[in-house]
C-alpha cells in the first residue's frame, strides 16, 4: 500500500491508497521540528485506533516546505523500509511536461494539482487551490504546466488585517449576508469574502482571454464549497484532489 503525503505551509495530510481507494487520511499541523517517531507514533496510533491494517511498501510526498522533507524521509526508510519518492525531485518523474522560466522552482503541490486535474479532467484547465496561498495552475491542451497565479490566501488575509491593525479582531471567513457591514466583523467578511470572488472570477476570465480559448474550472482545498455557494465560479470541485495526484505520480514512477 502506498502511504501519500500531501505537505502544505499550514496543514499535512497523511492518506493511505489501497491500490483502488484511500483507506484512511489524516491531518496535522506542518511543523518541521517533528521528528520520524513522533510521526510513527502519531500515525500508528490513529491506525490502530481505526483499525487500519496496513502494510505500506511505498512513500510520495510532495512539500512545499523544503525542511520538513528530511524527517519525512527517515520516517520512510526507518519505519516503511521504503525510499520515497519526492516529488520535485529528479529521480521522481512527473507524466506531464513543465514549462516555465528557466531556474523556477514551481510548488509541487501545483505540479500534483496539474498532474490530477489533466488525469481527471483533461487539458485546457485551471486548477484553483485555496491553501495557505491561493493558486491557480494553468493546464496546457497536452497537460503540461505552463505558468499560473498566486495571491494570498484566504485566511492569510484576514490574519494580515488583524495582525497589521490594532482595532481588528482575529476573524474567521464565511458567507457575509451583505456587502455593506454594520459591524466591524461583517465589514471584514465582506472585504475578504467578495473580495475573493472578483479575484477568482476575474483571474479565470482573464486566462480565458491570455489562451484565447475556454478553459474548464476545477476547484480543491476546504475553503472553495464557501465560494462556490456565493456564486458559480468553478465548474467542479474536487476535495482529493492533490492526493489523485500522487496516486498518478507513484504509477508513473513504478510503471503501474
Ligand atoms: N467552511 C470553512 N470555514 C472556515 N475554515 C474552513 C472551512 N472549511 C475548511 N476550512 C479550513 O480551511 C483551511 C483550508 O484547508 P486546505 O487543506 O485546503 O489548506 P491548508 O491545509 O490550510 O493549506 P496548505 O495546504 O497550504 O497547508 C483548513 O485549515 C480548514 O480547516
Ligand atoms: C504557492 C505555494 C505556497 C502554494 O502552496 C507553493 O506552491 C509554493 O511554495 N510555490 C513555489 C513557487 C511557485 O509555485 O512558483
Ligand atoms: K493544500
Amino acid at each position: 500500500m502506498l502511504l501519500a503525503i500531501d505537505c502544505g505551509n499550514t496543514n499535512t495530510v497523511f492518506s493511505i491508497w489501497d491500490g483502488t481507494r484511500f483507506i484512511a487520511t489524516w491531518r496535522t499541523a506542518t511543523e518541521h521540528q517533528r521528528t520520524a517517531d513522533q510521526y510513527y507514533v502519531w500515525l500508528s496510533t490513529l491506525m490502530e485506533f481505526q483499525g487500519i491494517e496496513a502494510n505500506i511498501t511505498d512513500v510520495i510526498i510532495s512539500s512545499t516546505v523544503p525542511r520538513v522533507v528530511f524527517n519525512l524521509r527517515v520516517l520512510s526508510d526507518r519505519y516503511f523500509g521504503t525510499r520515497p519518492y519526492v516529488v520535485g525531485r529528479p529521480d521522481c518523474e512527473l507524466p506531464v511536461d513543465v514549462r516555465v522560466d528557466a531556474g523556477t522552482q514551481v510548488g509541487p503541490d501545483r505540479l500534483v494539482n496539474t498532474v490530477a486535474g489533466y488525469d481527471l479532467y483533461g487539458g485546457d484547465l485551471i486548477v484553483v487551490d485555496f491553501g495557505t496561498a491561493t493558486t491557480f495552475d494553468v493546464v496546457d491542451t497536452d497537460g503540461a504546466y505552463v505558468g499560473g497565479v498566486i495571491a494570498p490566501g484566504v485566511n492569510l488575509s484576514l490574519e494580515a488585517l488583524h495582525q497589521a491593525a490594532a482595532a481588528l479582531p482575529h476573524v474567521d471567513i464565511s458567507k457575509p449576508q451583505r456587502v455593506v457591514g454594520t459591524n466591524t466583523v461583517a465589514c471584514m467578511q465582506s472585504g475578504v469574502f467578495w473580495g475573493y470572488v472578483g479575484l477568482v472570477r476575474e483571474i479565470c476570465n482573464r486566462i480565458r482571454a491570455e489562451r484565447g480559448r475556454d478553459m474548464k474550472i476545477v476547484s480543491t482545498g476546504g475553503l472553495a464549497p464557501l465560494f462556490q455557494q456565493a456564486e458559480t465560479l468553478f465548474d467542479t470541485y474536487d476535495d482529493d484532489l492533490t492526493m489523485h495526484g500522487l496516486t498518478v505520480i507513484h504509477k508513473h514512477n513504478t510503471g503501474g
